[in-house]
């Protein structure tokens, strides 16, 4: 069976315009896994509420990151597609889970070229149903109508690999090597305590505690929180962080339900106003800046930091299209291809 990798990654508008922003925010919000309510609740909250507003303001966000070539997020997506293609003979094809890039086309290329056998490789490092779980539920639909011979496996969430641990605390110690900080601050984006407690598979587990993401779980295999807390671990442990000289928080909030705590804004604001002088942010939920990244942390927070009276505030680029990162997934994906040609 012929093989080939589809990578997906989330997506971006068009342009940085609220017209184009509009239509994609439509899609984004209306998935029932991004915002989880009946559909009437949806409808009215996402373009009764939020499209009247939101797109406006996004745009302006966006316009304020936006490169000559794209959105950030399309571009260092497209670089890390061109660079995994260097590194293996499979054809190596690249989707957004929203937006024009979409899955379908991307499997479409793939098929074009041959492939009956696809390794679907959703570009985050913890499960959420709100980012890996609707890639593969979508993917699996666009199998089942348009390529019902088509074989799909998935790379699982990579949080806790330890070649992926390796390749991230390289990244940060390389980027905070000649900027000493006081505190490094390990901001993932948020998502709704529902979302956790939903895919809970023990159905008693998260408590959203201090000790139940500590406390073995087979409910850990789909806690975003467990996984993103195990990130912030599993790296101190091989910087050799000391303690409290690091913590974790989750941003991007959306809305009045309760998110996982601590909020990254409050958070920037709680060290400026403690004293810290010099602090360091990196974002591991995300492997390729965007919108949440270089315009939430890089120019919102520190904005935030410095009104507060912090002094120095570093951030910490994505993995993007590091080498090291590169050479990762490349591994991965060569893996995938002869643990299934022995098992063929
Ligand atoms: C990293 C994983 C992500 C999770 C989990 C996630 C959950 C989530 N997001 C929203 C709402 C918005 N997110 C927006 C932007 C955005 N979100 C992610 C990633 C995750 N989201 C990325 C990479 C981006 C940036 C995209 C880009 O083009 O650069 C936005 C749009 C921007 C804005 O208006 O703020 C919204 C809205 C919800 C509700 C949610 C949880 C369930
Ligand atoms: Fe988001
Ligand atoms: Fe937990």
């Amino acid at each position: 069976m012929k093989k080939g990798v589809l990578l997906v990654n989330l997506g971006s508008p068009e342009s940085p315009t609220p017209e184009d922003v509009k239509p994609y925010l439509s899609e984004f919000l209306m998935d029932e896994r991004v915002i989880d309510v009946p559909l009437w609740a949806r409808t009215l909250i996402v373009k009764g509420i939020i499209l009247n507003t939101r797109p406006k303001a996004s745009a302006e966000a966006y316009k304020k990151i936006w490169w000559d070539e794209g959105s950030p997020l399309i571009v260092i997506s497209e670089r890390l597609q061109k660079k995994i293609q260097q590194q293996t003979e499979l054809p190596v094809a690249l989707a957004m889970r929203y937006g024009s890039m979409t899955i379908k086309k991307g499997l479409q290329e793939l098929v074009d070229k041959g492939v009956e056998d696809v390794f679907l490789m959703p570009l985050y490092p913890q499960f959420a149903m709100a980012t890996t779980e609707t890639i593969l539920v979508l993917a699996e639909e666009i199998r089942k109508e348009h390529f019902p011979n088509l074989k799909i496996s998935d790379l699982k969430a990579f949080y806790n690999r330890e070649d992926y641990i390796d390749v991230l605390s390289n990244s940060i110690a390389r980027h905070l090597e000649n900027n000493p900080y006081e505190h490094l601050l390990f901001s993932y984006h948020g998502v709704p305590e529902r979302h956790i407690r939903k895919r809970d598979i023990t159905k008693s587990h998260c408590k959203i505690d201090k000790s139940c993401c500590i406390t073995p779980s087979p409910a850990h295999e789909f806690c975003y929180r467990h996984q993103c807390l195990e990130v912030t671990r599993l790296v101190a442990e091989k910087l050799n962080l000391a303690p409290g000289t690091y913590s974790s928080s989750f941003q991007s909030r959306l809305g009045f339900d309760p998110w996982l705590q601590p909020p990254t804004d409050l958070t920037i604001e709680r060290f400026g106003k403690q004293g810290v002088k010099k602090m360091a942010v990196v974002t591991p939920a995300f492997v390729s800046d965007c919108l949440e990244t270089l315009e939430e942390i890089a120019m919102e927070g520190e904005e935030i930091f410095h009104e507060m009276g912090g002094k120095d505030f570093t951030t910490v680029p994505c993995l993007n299209d590091d080498a090291e990162f590169v050479a990762l997934l490349s591994n991965w994906i060569n893996d995938w291809a002869i643990s299934e040609t022995v098992t063929a």
